[in-house]
């Protein structure tokens, strides 16, 4: 197994360092993970993972480099790791924001990077991952497919994409666990208990995703399965819509995309 370094292990690179040891992608062992405050590591250093504030010395003893800092904090870490770097190296970024071409342009063009988009849910194998690359080898893009579809479903798509990707997919978990929360409240407003109700909201919101998947519909069609005519699912469907529901969702993801695709400054 190919030795993996983190870059910047917070929330999406802990994710996703979990999510592989989890689907025995790796080993604890083999992943070492780096962040400067390295007292937030110490639940995964008694786990078997590398901890270290020395992003230098992990991409040397490493062969797959994971990009995992904020979009700002980019230059520095690329600058840090450069003499570092070498042509067998294959970096994977999963920043917003960021072209592997920019990436190239600091560490070399005959470096390999390939992007990905993954979200929270890595770390239970429930991710939707997009990702992309530019100039990859086919066999360094297979490679990083099959890492991610260990921890999830995987979706190719061109670079130009990954912007909208990082909003529908990535920000999306936050969209739909909100959307998840205001049910539960809903529940509370109607006379359910709190534990009760975020229960009940977080199954049906489950069963609800399950349906498209496994009857592989749309919506719009298994919704005409609950509407029952006169009735109250229609009645309560539109008096949302006509307060903005879909509308706001739509408006949401495309401020979500913009945002995504200015994170980064390259000075
Ligand atoms: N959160 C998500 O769901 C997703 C995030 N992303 C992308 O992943 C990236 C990280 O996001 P997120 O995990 O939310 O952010 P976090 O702030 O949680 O993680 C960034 C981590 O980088 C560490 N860090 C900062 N500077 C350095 C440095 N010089 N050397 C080593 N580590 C450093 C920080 O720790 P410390 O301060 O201790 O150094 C921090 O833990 C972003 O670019 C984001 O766009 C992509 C998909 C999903
Ligand atoms: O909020 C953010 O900027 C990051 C990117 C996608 C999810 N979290």
């Amino acid at each position: 197994m190919k030795k993996i370094a983190i870059i910047g292990s917070g929330n999406i690179g802990l994710s996703l360092a979990r999510g592989l040891v989890k689907a025995d992608y790796a080993r604890a062992e083999e992943i070492t993970l780096t962040r400067r405050n390295l007292s937030h590591l110490d639940a995964y250093a008694a786990e078997g993972f590398v901890v270290s504030a020395d992003n230098v010395a992990a991409v040397a003893s490493a062969e797959v480099v994971i990009l995992a800092v904020l979009p700002q904090q980019l230059n520095h870490v690329l600058n840090e790791i450069i003499p570092q770097v070498k042509s067998g190296h294959l970096f994977i970024s999963v920043i917003s924001g960021v072209s592997c071409a920019a990436i190239k342009a600091r560490l070399g063009a005959g470096i390999q990077v390939i992007r990905a988009m993954p979200n929270t849910a890595i770390a239970i194998g429930q991710s939707m991952t997009c990702i992309a690359s530019d100039h990859a080898s086919s066999e360094n893009l297979a490679d990083v497919i099959r890492m991610f579809e260990t921890v999830g479903a995987v979706v190719k798509i061109n670079e130009e994409l990954m912007t909208s990707a990082t909003a529908l997919c990535a920000c999306g978990t936050a969209f739909f666990l909100r959307a998840i929360r205001a049910a539960s409240q809903g529940g509370v407003e109607i006379g359910f208990h709190a534990d009760e109700a975020l229960k009940m909201a977080v199954q049906t919101a489950k069963g609800a995703a399950d349906l498209l998947l496994l009857h592989q519909t749309h919506p719009e069609s298994e919704i005409d399965k609950v509407t029952s005519p006169k009735g109250c699912t229609i009645a309560g469907l539109n008096e949302m819509e006509h307060n903005g529901f879909s509308s706001s969702l739509i408006k949401g993801i495309k401020l979500s995309a913009e945002k995504a695709g200015s994170l980064y400054t390259k000075e």
